[in-house]
C-alpha cells in the first residue's frame, strides 16, 4: 500500500439504478415501489426537447409527492453542452424538496465540468439555506470522460458514483455498433475456425474503476439496452462485478432483480470469505503470513479480499 491510504467510497446499497423518463410522470409510482437502490428520474437523452419544461417541473413535484422510501433519489440532469443544464440545477435546488440526494452529471469530459455544476449548486444551496448537501454522479460516455477520467474522479467532495454510458461512449469513440452494452459481434478473434467473443468494454470498465478506487468513489456500470436478453445484461453484469464495478443500471423493471442477484454476494461466497478469513486467523495465531484453503493459496492479501465480499453483504442486508 502507497503511504496514502485508499479511500473507502460512501456505504450505500447500489446494485441496481433504474431510469425513467421525468416525461413520464405515471412511472413514477413504479420506481418508487421497485427493488432499485437507487433511482435516476431523467431530464436528460430520454426526454424529448420538447418536453424539457415539462419533465423538469414533473420530477421536481414528484421529488416531494412520491413516497421514494430508503432508496437513493437522483435525477439526470441536462449536458453541459446544451441550453438546459442550468435551469435544471436551478430551479432543482431552489424548488424541490430535502428529499432530493443526488444529481447525475452525463458526458462529463473534464474536471471543470464537475467544477462548474459545483459552483452552480453550491451558490442555490446557499441562497436557499439548503443544509443538506447534494451528492454527484457522472457519467464516463465520451472520448474526451475516459481520457481525463483520473482528474474527474478526483473532482469534487460530492462525487460519490461514477457509471460508463455505454451508449454515448460508442458514438464518441466512432465505435461501429449500435448495440448498449454487451458482445458485439465484431469483436472477436479467430482461431482454428472458431469466433472467439472479446470484451470490447473492459478497458474503459477497468479504468473508470481505477480511478474511482484511487479517489473513494463508487464505479457502476450503465445501461443494457436489450432488455429481452437477461443472460446477455447477467453476462455483462458479471464481468462489471468481477471487475469490482458494484453495481448496474436498470432501463426497464426487468432487469431490476438481475442486478440486484448479480451485485448481491451470494450466500456461498459471503461463506467462503468467512471461512478464508477463519483460516487467517488461524493462521495468524500460529505464527503464519499464509496458508491453504481448499488447496489454495491464501495469505494476508486473501484477507483483504474476503473482507470485499462480507463488507459488501453486511452493507447490503444492513447488519
Ligand atoms: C442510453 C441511456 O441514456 S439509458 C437511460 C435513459 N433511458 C431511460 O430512462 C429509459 C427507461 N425506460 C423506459 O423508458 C421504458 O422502460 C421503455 C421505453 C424502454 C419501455 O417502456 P414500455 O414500452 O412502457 O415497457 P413495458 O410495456 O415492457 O413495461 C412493462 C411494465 O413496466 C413499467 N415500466 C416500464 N419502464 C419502467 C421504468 N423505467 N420504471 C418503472 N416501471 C417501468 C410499465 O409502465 C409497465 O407497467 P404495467 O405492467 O403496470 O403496465
Ligand atoms: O447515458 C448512457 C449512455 O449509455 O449513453
Ligand atoms: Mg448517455
Amino acid at each position: 500500500m502507497s503511504f496514502r491510504i485508499q479511500p473507502t467510497p460512501i456505504a450505500r446499497p447500489n446494485r441496481c439504478q433504474l431510469f425513467g423518463p421525468g416525461s413520464r410522470p405515471a412511472l413514477f409510482e413504479k420506481m418508487a415501489a421497485s427493488a432499485a437502490d437507487v433511482v435516476n428520474l431523467d431530464l436528460e437523452d430520454s426526454v424529448a426537447p420538447s418536453d424539457k419544461d415539462t419533465a423538469r417541473a414533473n420530477v421536481i413535484a414528484a421529488i416531494s409527492d412520491v413516497d421514494w422510501g430508503t432508496k437513493t433519489l437522483s435525477v439526470r440532469i441536462n449536458g453541459l453542452d446544451t441550453p438546459w443544464w442550468y435551469r435544471d440545477v436551478v430551479d432543482l435546488l431552489e424548488q424541490a424538496g430535502d428529499r432530493l440526494d443526488q444529481i447525475m452529471i452525463p458526458k462529463v469530459g473534464c474536471a471543470a465540468d464537475v467544477y462548474a455544476v459545483d459552483a452552480l449548486v453550491t451558490a442555490v444551496e446557499a441562497a436557499k439555506g439548503r443544509t443538506k448537501k447534494i451528492s454527484f454522479e457522472v457519467i464516463i460516455e465520451s472520448a474526451a470522460g475516459i481520457a481525463h477520467v483520473e482528474e474527474i474522479a478526483a473532482s469534487s467532495p460530492r462525487l460519490q458514483a461514477m457509471s460508463l454510458g455505454a451508449a454515448d461512449f460508442a458514438a464518441s469513440m466512432g465505435m461501429q455498433t449500435t448495440g448498449i452494452g454487451g458482445t458485439q459481434e465484431d469483436y472477436y478473434m479467430y482461431r482454428d475456425g472458431q469466433k472467439h467473443w472479446s470484451d470490447p468494454w473492459h478497458w474503459a470498465q477497468a479504468a473508470i474503476v481505477a480511478a474511482c478506487r484511487t479517489h473513494g468513489v463508487l464505479p457502476v456500470d450503465g445501461p443494457f439496452g436489450d432488455f429481452s436478453d437477461d443472460e446477455g445484461f447477467r453476462a455483462q453484469a458479471r464481468r462489471s462485478a468481477t471487475l469490482g464495478m458494484v453495481g448496474k443500471w436498470a432501463i426497464h423493471p426487468k432487469q431490476i432483480g438481475l442486478a440486484n442477484e448479480v451485485f448481491t454476494p451470494s450466500d456461498a461466497a459471503v461463506a467462503e470469505a468467512r471461512e478464508i478469513l477463519a483460516a487467517m486467523a488461524a493462521a495468524k495465531e500460529s505464527g503464519e503470513g499464509a496458508t491453504v484453503y481448499k488447496g489454495r493459496l491464501v495469505d494476508i492479501a486473501s484477507i483483504k479480499q474476503a473482507e470485499v465480499i462480507v463488507r459488501q453483504s453486511e452493507m447490503i442486508s444492513g447488519s
